[in-house]
């Protein structure tokens, strides 16, 4: 569950990029974050994995309070939480294995035992064949099944994903949709920002909250 109360970001000098938000995302729920460019997506989600912190209001994570919460405390957060970012972010010199391997390690302590856990993932992602090949000889739609698979590799509660048809085509942007969509059906939190109306229209019974100069101008479930 993630709640936000009152919630406000100003960055130094400019006008807030989030203006006294406040809403409630349950457990399991399918999000669609939306509005222009600028409107605070990004802004958003960069709150829910603490990278950084709400001038005013307050961010809850399964109940417990991350507005305050100090740079030691963030990797507990975050293991329970797979980001998927806008420009990936992933090790282009580094195989797709090595990839989520590394994400794995970070909390993973059973080290003989991870194959078993990567090789199954990469399976369902349709990623399995290219387990070896390096990240920067990979296509978009490759790449992006990476970075869900990072996302994945360590069973979080919420997966947030920014953006994460950017560069797709319409074929490949549904494929994603319909992963992340199944991936909230096994009860993780799925938070996705988008402003690719083909995604949105994608699922219509899923939650649109949009922005817009940071403030909700509206909510579907209106919880
Ligand atoms: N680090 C920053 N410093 C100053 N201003 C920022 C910073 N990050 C975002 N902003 C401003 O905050 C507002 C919201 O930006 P944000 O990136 O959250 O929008 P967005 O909806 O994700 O846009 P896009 O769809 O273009 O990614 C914008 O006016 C932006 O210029």
């Amino acid at each position: 569950m993630i709640k936000v109360y009152n919630l406000s970001v100003a960055f130094l000098g400019e006008k807030k990029a989030l203006d006294n938000v406040s809403f409630k995302i349950p457990k399991g729920e399918f999000v669609y974050i939306t509005g222009e460019s600028g409107a605070g997506k990004t802004t958003l989600l960069r709150l829910f994995y603490a990278d950084i912190l709400p001038s005013r209001g307050i961010v809850l994570i399964s109940n417990k309070d991350i507005s305050n919460i100090t740079k030691k405390s963030t990797p507990f957060l975050r293991r329970n939480i797979g980001v998927i970012f806008q420009d990936f972010k992933l090790l282009e010199n580094k195989s797709v294995y090595e990839n989520v391997k590394l994400a794995l390690e970070v909390f993973y302590l059973e080290k003989n035992n991870m194959e078993n856990r990567i090789l199954p993932l990469l399976r369902r992602l349709g990623i399995y064949s290219r387990r070896s090949t390096l990240v920067r000889k990979l296509s978009g739609g490759e790449k992006q099944r990476v970075a869900i698979a990072r996302a994945l590799i360590n069973n979080p509660a919420i997966i947030l994903a920014d953006e994460p048809t950017g560069n797709l085509d319409q074929a490949k942007a549904e494929d994603i949709i319909d992963l992340l969509y199944d991936t909230a059906k096994s009860g993780t939190t799925v938070i996705v920002a988008t402003h690719d109306p083909n995604v949105l229209n994608r699922y219509k019974d899923a939650r649109v909250l949009e922005l817009k100069n940071g403030k909700i101008i509206k909510d579907t479930h209106n919880i």
